[in-house]
């Protein structure tokens, strides 16, 4: 499973608004589904090398791109069949089948399916879940199954939980990847997903991550430049010790822990009670992340009022986020918010559509960045940028690693920029430092060298 780094996303409405926009530029439909068709029947042709193709073709235009890569697969020479579920119910793809020659048999009548099917049944336009006998029909047929856009019977935009009853090995999205893609349970029935871009002008504020930039520190940076980081330290030290340590390897240059004892690393410097909140006050500080390791309750209540009352950027976890709920979007200030699952839906009790949707609206409501953590990490800010950080790595399935993230968010905030392009650079530097250590892994390894 894998997506193109740094693509664009694009809900069906945002895909048929960018459609609109191409035509108003001159090119026609009939031109997209000829250059939708062709990426298809190029990664066909590829992926049967030689082998027979059987094209499952829908009513609407999913359909239609379908009909144009049996006859591109054709005059190239393939051994294609073309089966149809109905006739054609839009006017582009009955020009399409039209343009199609050979023999156009019923769904229910293929025998048991072929080397490589390529599903072009269902695209963004899917309105309810694929019928059962329909359904049933599909899950008989066997061989390596290219999705055409998406992987037909889910709901392109994520907020459905439908499955499709073929799972795709490669799905070729069409001028931008779909939420669907990106979000569970669906981007795992998507297989690998190659972009086609077909020329249309896709928005660009939803995107996958970006490759991970070079984290080489700028040549004349000394340790305040490259960002210094306060990280509040609650009862459990050993989470609070994970974030300062995390901090540090992300790339801040100076890293102070709220507590006496050592930490992790004899590079984080450990300051307690008074001195620890004068540091609030010291210029030089970047950011400040709350709540590994700090359950709620009053202690945490008053460490939350002090760090808001600082001014300074934050990243605030666990318990954290909802302590500062009330009053995050009182002043603008820069922070970043880090919830799992459970702790987003006990502070956004509510929310409603896709994750991604359920992201961007507490981004909005909170005026911070909201960085929604599991395996289909979303990244969603205010001014509605999103980035989808699938697939991860499942080795970060364990504990403590969330702590990590969250100083890593502290270390890329500090450095000045905009905190959202902090939490996508956190977020990729989490996942490639776990893509890099692998199987074992513990929230200990991400902070050793
Ligand atoms: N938007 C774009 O820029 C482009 C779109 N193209 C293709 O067009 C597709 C979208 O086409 P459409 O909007 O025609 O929609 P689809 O082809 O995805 O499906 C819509 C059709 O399916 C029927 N339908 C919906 N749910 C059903 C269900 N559960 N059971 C049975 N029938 C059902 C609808 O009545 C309609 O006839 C894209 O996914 C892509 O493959 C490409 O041709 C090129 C460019
Ligand atoms: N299956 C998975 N695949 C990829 N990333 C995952 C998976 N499960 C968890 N993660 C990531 O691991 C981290 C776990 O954070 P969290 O649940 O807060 O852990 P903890 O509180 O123990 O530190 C998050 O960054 C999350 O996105
Ligand atoms: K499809």
């Amino acid at each position: 499973m894998s997506v193109p780094a740094d693509a664009p996303v694009l809900t069906a409405d945002a895909m048929r608004a960018a459609e609109a926009a191409c035509v108003a530029a001159g090119t026609t439909l009939a031109e997209l589904m000829e250059r939708a068709g062709a990426a298809v029947a190029d990664t066909a042709w590829r992926m049967a090398a030689g082998a027979p193709i059987l094209i499952l073709c829908g009513p609407g235009n999913n359909g239609g791109d379908g009909y144009v890569a049996a006859r591109r697969l054709a005059e190239r020479g393939a051994a294609v069949r073309v089966a149809a579920l109905t006739d054609p119910a839009t006017e582009l793809a009955r020009a399409a089948r039209a343009a199609w020659t050979g023999a156009v048999e019923a769904i229910d009548a293929v025998p048991s399916g072929a080397p490589l099917i390529v599903d072009a049944l269902f695209g963004v336009g899917l309105s309810r879940p694929i019928a059962d006998d329909l359904a049933a029909v599909l899950r008989r047929l066997s061989g390596r199954v290219l999705a055409v856009d998406v992987p037909s019977g889910i709901d392109s935009d994520g907020g459905a939980d439908w499955m499709p009853p073929l799972v795709a090995d490669v799905t070729l999205a069409l001028g931008a990847l779909k939420p669907a893609h990106v979000l569970l349970p669906t981007a795992r029935s998507c297989g690998r997903v190659l972009l086609a871009p077909i020329g249309i002008s896709a928005d660009r504020a939803m995107r996958t991550l970006p490759r991970a930039p070079s984290q080489v520190p700028g040549p004349a940076m000394h340790k305040f430049s490259r960002g210094m980081v306060l990280v509040f330290g609650g009862p459990m030290r050993g989470a609070a010790g994970l974030a300062a340590a995390a901090a540090l390897r992300a790339g801040a240059g100076y890293v102070v822990l709220d507590g006496s004892e050592s930490a992790t690393l004899l590079a984080i410097i450990a300051e307690s009670d008074e001195k620890f909140g004068e540091r609030l006050g010291d210029p030089r500080v970047g950011a400040v992340v709350i709540g590994p390791g700090f359950p709620a309750g009053e202690e945490l209540l008053f460490a939350v009022e002090a760090a808001l009352d600082s001014g300074k950027p934050l990243v605030l976890d666990a318990a954290a986020i909802d302590a500062a709920l009330p009053r995050l979007s009182e002043t603008p200030r820069k922070a970043i918010l880090t919830p799992h699952e459970g702790e987003f839906a006990r502070a956004f009790p509510g929310a409603y559509g896709s994750k991604i949707d359920r992201a961007k609206a507490a981004a909005t409501r909170t005026q911070a960045v909201v960085v929604y953590k599991g395996a289909d990490t979303i990244i969603a800010a205010p001014d509605g940028r999103v980035a989808a950080a699938w697939p991860g790595s499942p080795w970060l399935a364990t504990a403590g690693t969330g702590d990590v993230l969250a100083g890593a968010c502290g270390a890329m905030l500090a450095r000045g920029g905009d905190a959202f392009d902090a939490a996508v650079a956190a977020v990729g530097w989490h996942i490639a430092r776990a893509a890099h250590i692998g199987p074992g892994l513990v929230a200990d390894d991400l902070i050793r060298d």
